[in-house]
């Protein structure tokens, strides 16, 4: 897939002032739950209205949603507010049913992507279809299975097209429930600048707490829009309570929100950003020069190792620089995930190395 303007163009056509804004409940309850939340959003900066209607459970004996009935109770919030309606699409059926009620905007949700079968089938089924499709990332860290999904849709002749952030399953434990791995949405980015990136803030962080943070970091990355999560009454939602915000916590976080332009002409701030970004780039060559010059060290560990039979990895010699190397990061305001992570492929590099060396 080629990256090309027009993928933005049912974004750029609604000429919105700021970030397109999906929101409303986690799942459709009842009629008057989805209407209420509905009216409260009516004259806010919300763009589509947002409900579940069929919910994959992680376990079952949850909540399931209410099906097709909420299906008709979306068109009732279009017909009263002029509010613009959206659903999450997991299969063929589902996506009939909500091409029959009209709904304007489809999501494949997390779990659907993951699986090809699945987005293939939902594909073939909005052949064609003039409605907005979005993607959410799949569960697992997969740039390609994320783009597949694209890929499928844009061969099935879907032309308005977007892509949601909602964060990585992890082991781990974290404050998130979906660690966001920023850096997998800011290379989608770098390969399809122009495809709508939209973050759902409620599903990375799974308490309401957190997500004005979460949304003003998605705006410095240059996202396009934010799905959020949307009750009046939060804490007796029926599923997904803890990451749910009232209609006017939503107003709030909207106006709180710096919106950040993709550049400046200005001079001064211009002349600037060149003089440091000079700065960079001496930087980030005295880097590769440090690194190329620890790797041939590395490559003579490996000769030695390999005239002794030692084994490559050292892990007691591992650990201490490790340690060593937090410490330090600390006092030069580097965190120590960040310090672990590039250790980490500092090393692996130095594995391959020696193990080039040492099976010569
Ligand atoms: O100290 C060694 O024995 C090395 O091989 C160097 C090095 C490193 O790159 O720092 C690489 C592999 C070992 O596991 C430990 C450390």
């Amino acid at each position: 897939m080629e990256n090309t303007i027009a993928l933005r163009k049912w974004l750029d056509d609604l000429k919105l002032a700021h970030p397109l804004v999906i929101a409303g409940p986690c799942s459709a309850e009842t009629e008057e739950q989805v209407m209420g939340i509905a009216h409260a959003l009516k004259d806010t900066d919300v763009n589509y209205y947002r409900a579940g209607i069929w919910k994959p459970r992680t376990r079952p004996g949850n909540f399931e949603g209410v099906g097709a009935i909420g299906l008709k109770w979306l068109q009732r919030v279009k017909a009263e507010t002029g509010l613009k309606t959206a659903t999450e699409v997991a299969n063929r059926n589902h996506v009939d049913l909500a091409l029959e009620h009209d709904i304007d905007l489809l999501w494949i949700g997390a779990r659907s992507t993951v699986s090809p079968f699945i987005v293939q089938e939902i594909a073939d089924a909005l052949k064609g279809t003039d409605k907005v499709v979005l993607v959410k990332n799949p569960v697992n860290p997969d740039l390609s299975l994320w783009l597949g999904a694209i890929e499928r849709l844009r061969s099935a002749n879907i032309k308005k097209l977007g892509v949601i952030h909602r964060g990585f399953s992890t082991y781990e434990k974290t404050k998130y429930r979906n660690i966001p791995e920023w850096q997998i949405a800011i290379e989608l980015q770098s390969r399809f600048p122009d495809l709508p990136l939209i973050n759902d803030p409620s599903h990375i962080t799974g308490q309401r707490d957190l997500i004005f943070d979460v949304s003003q970091t998605a705006l410095d990355l240059n996202f396009d829009g934010l799905m959020i999560e949307t009750h009046t009454n939060p804490d007796k939602a029926w599923s997904d309570a803890a990451q749910q915000i009232t209609p006017e916590r939503l107003v709030q976080i909207m106006r709180d929100l710096r919106i950040r332009k993709e550049t400046d002409q200005e001079a001064e701030y211009r002349q600037n950003l060149s003089n440091l970004r000079a700065q960079i780039d001496v930087i980030d060559n005295q880097l590769i020069d440090t690194l190329g010059k620890r790797m041939k060290v590395a490559d003579a560990i490996g000769s030695l190792k390999k005239q002794r039979n030692v084994a490559v990895l050292q892990t007691n010699r591992w650990n201490t620089i490790l340690g060593k190397m937090i410490l330090e990061g600390q006092e030069h305001g580097l965190s120590e995930e960040f310090v672990l992570k590039m250790f980490k492929a500092i090393h692996q590099e130095s594995i391959n190395h020696q193990e080039t060396i040492i099976n010569s």
